[in-house]
């Protein structure tokens, strides 16, 4: 059994934590004590506030469900100390000298940085933007003003551009444009709306290319505890958990 240390014990980290199956968390850690006792009592975890004293568990992958700060501060711990880590907060690689410099260390270390599919769909095969770049490759995010935090009356564009901008503006709720341009190979445009009618969180992904061109809508259900994470995210890194070790691999 998968045996990991989980960075971040707020929405995400609550699902992960009452849907492990075939992994068993060992450790959790927060900077809120309450937070991390909470949620350690929930799978029989051990809890701390301190982390390199959470480091010193006995656990193979480290899964990220925090924040952007976090990897920053976090992220090369974790390589250094000779296991994975899934970042969730995968805006943290927008900044590329940030993102050359953990890859480096993760390359040294000889162990790797995984970025789950989170809220979206299409990162597979996005990944072609590789060998083929897209002409275009953009995310139109709507969410409900609550999730950002604002109130609004009406339909509202509140950002418009690259995503390593956006993500510097919004790091709780638009990584999942940092990930699609890791996959793809060149920043995404975005646009981020907020609609007072939307009951979900969607994800609209326009991309055209030598390929032909794709589009992609996806509707998400807001999680529980958290409104401008969608469910499917943490789903996303249950299913990523329980296919590591499946010698069967599917998607590019
Ligand atoms: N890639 C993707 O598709 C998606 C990514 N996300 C990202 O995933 C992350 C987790 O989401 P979610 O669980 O809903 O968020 P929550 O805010 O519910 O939980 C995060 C928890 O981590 C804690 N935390 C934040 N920073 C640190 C730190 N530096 N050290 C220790 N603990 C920390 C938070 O404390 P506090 O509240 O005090 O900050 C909180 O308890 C977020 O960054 C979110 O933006 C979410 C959805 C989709
Ligand atoms: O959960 C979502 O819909 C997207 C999100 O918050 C993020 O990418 O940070």
């Amino acid at each position: 059994m998968i045996k990991i240390g989980l960075l971040g014990c707020g929405n995400v980290g609550h699902i992960i934590a009452t849907h492990a199956e075939s992994i068993q968390v060992v450790a959790v850690f927060d900077i809120i004590p309450e937070r991390a006792e909470r949620l350690a009592a929930l799978c029989h975890a051990r809890p701390y506030t301190d982390f390199d004293a959470f480091m010193r568990e006995d656990f193979s992958i480290v899964v990220e469900a925090a924040s952007v700060d976090a990897v920053r501060n976090y992220a090369e711990k974790v390589l250094r100390s000779g296991r994975d880590i899934i970042l969730l907060s995968s805006g943290a690689l927008a900044d590329a000298e940030f993102r050359d410099h953990l890859v480096g260390v993760a390359r040294e270390a000889g162990r790797k940085i995984r970025i789950p599919s989170g809220a979206i769909l299409g990162l597979d095969n996005l990944k072609i933007g590789q060998v083929s770049p897209p002409t275009k490759l953009l995310l139109r995010t709507t969410k409900p003003p609550s999730s950002l935090g604002m109130s609004a009356t009406r339909r509202m564009e509140i950002f418009k551009g690259l995503a390593h901008d956006c993500i510097r503006q919004y790091p709780k709720n638009i990584n999942v444009a940092v990930a699609l341009g890791l996959a793809a190979g060149r920043d995404a445009d975005v646009e981020l709306w907020v609609d007072p009618e939307a009951e979900r969180n969607t994800h609209e992904i326009f991309v055209e290319g030598d390929f032909g061109d794709i589009y992609v809508r996806v509707r998400n259900v807001p999680s529980p505890d958290n409104p401008a994470t969608s469910y499917m995210a943490a789903l996303s890194i249950l299913t990523l958990l329980k296919n590591l070790e499946n010698p069967l691999v599917v998607g590019t």
